[in-house]
């Protein structure tokens, strides 16, 4: 069975329970649950705080997890970083009051508050700069209004927790995160399943069928402007100078490239939700 970290709190709690869900695997019933056996796809659950997933993984206890990687790179852990999940996506910043830093060289002798000491030592110590690291479990957005430190260094998405408390971001990002699927090891066996599962999650999100009809001789024009993940699926129709045509398009782009086909002289576009793919 494959042994699999899955976050049981915190922001990408419910999405990767979701997604696993989508993914034809089972999910826990009682929200305290710590583990579940699914015997019918060969894999166990174990649910775990999403910052000791990398520790888990890294020492070979658990196959694979769902974690962040600012969690991962914080922890130091040997997990590998086998493939993006694109949700809790999220980037890591120094901030302090508005005005009073704005490059990374003024955190020399001050003192920098965070949750990700790990992640926050290596960046310094990469870039030259001894600051003294304060390390604390989370709201680190308080922590200079309240005196215990000079800067931050935190997850920032929309910026409003900043923004609340006062402080400023400044300095170069420390790192893009996101939501990550890691494994022990390159290739343990039955990764392969899960991870095209949820990349069959991630395209059925991410895609939308798109079918119209086209005078034949505008193919090419058309397959230019919505190629597909491969190629078009063409299908003759009754009348010879028309086809029918099918191809995958990103959802974002959907009204882009339906205003585009019908300019070109598609007719009948119709567009539908994918609700699985294997790619
Ligand atoms: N506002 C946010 N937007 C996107 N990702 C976020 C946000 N807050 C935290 N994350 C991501 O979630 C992961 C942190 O997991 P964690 O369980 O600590 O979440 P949390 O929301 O901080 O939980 P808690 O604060 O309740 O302990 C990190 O990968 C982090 O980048
Ligand atoms: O840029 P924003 O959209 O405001 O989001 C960023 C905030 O979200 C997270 O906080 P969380 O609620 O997880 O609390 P924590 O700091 O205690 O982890 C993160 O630690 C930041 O504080
Ligand atoms: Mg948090």
């Amino acid at each position: 069975m494959l042994r699999v970290a899955v976050p049981n709190k915190g922001s990408l709690s419910e999405t990767a329970s979701q997604m696993l869900s989508e993914a034809g695997y089972s999910g826990r019933r009682d929200p305290k649950s710590l583990y579940l056996a699914d015997e019918r796809n060969g894999v166990e659950f174990f649910y775990l705080r999403p910052r000791d997933i990398a520790t888990y993984v890294g020492s070979g206890a658990l196959d694979v997890g769902i974690t962040g990687r600012d969690l991962l790179l914080d922890s130091g852990s040997r997990a590998l970083e086998v493939a993006p999940l694109d949700f809790g996506s999220s980037t890591f910043r120094f901030a302090g009051p508005a005005g009073r830093f704005s490059d990374l060289r003024d955190l020399e002798g001050v003192r920098v508050a965070t949750s990700y000491a790990g992640l926050v030592r290596a960046f310094l110590a990469e870039h030259g700069v001894t600051a003294e690291l304060v390390s604390l479990d989370g709201a680190v957005e308080s922590a200079v209004q309240l005196g215990v430190a000079d800067a931050i260094a935190d997850v920032v998405e929309t910026g409003t927790t900043l923004r609340a408390a006062g402080l400023e971001i400044f300095g170069p990002v420390i790192l893009r995160s996101t939501a990550v699927l890691i494994s022990s090891e390159a290739q343990p066996a039955g990764l392969d399943v899960l991870q095209r599962r949820l990349q069959g999650v991630l395209v059925a999100r991410q895609y939308v069928l798109m079918d119209y009809d086209l005078p034949v001789r505008l193919l090419e024009e058309a397959t230019r402007i919505a190629p597909g993940r491969e190629s078009p699926t063409v299908s003759p129709l009754h009348d010879p100078e028309w086809a029918a045509v099918r191809v995958m398009v990103p959802k974002s782009d959907t009204n882009q490239i339906m205003d585009a086909l019908y300019d070109l002289g598609a007719r009948a576009i119709l567009v539908s939700p994918i609700h699985a793919a294997r790619l």
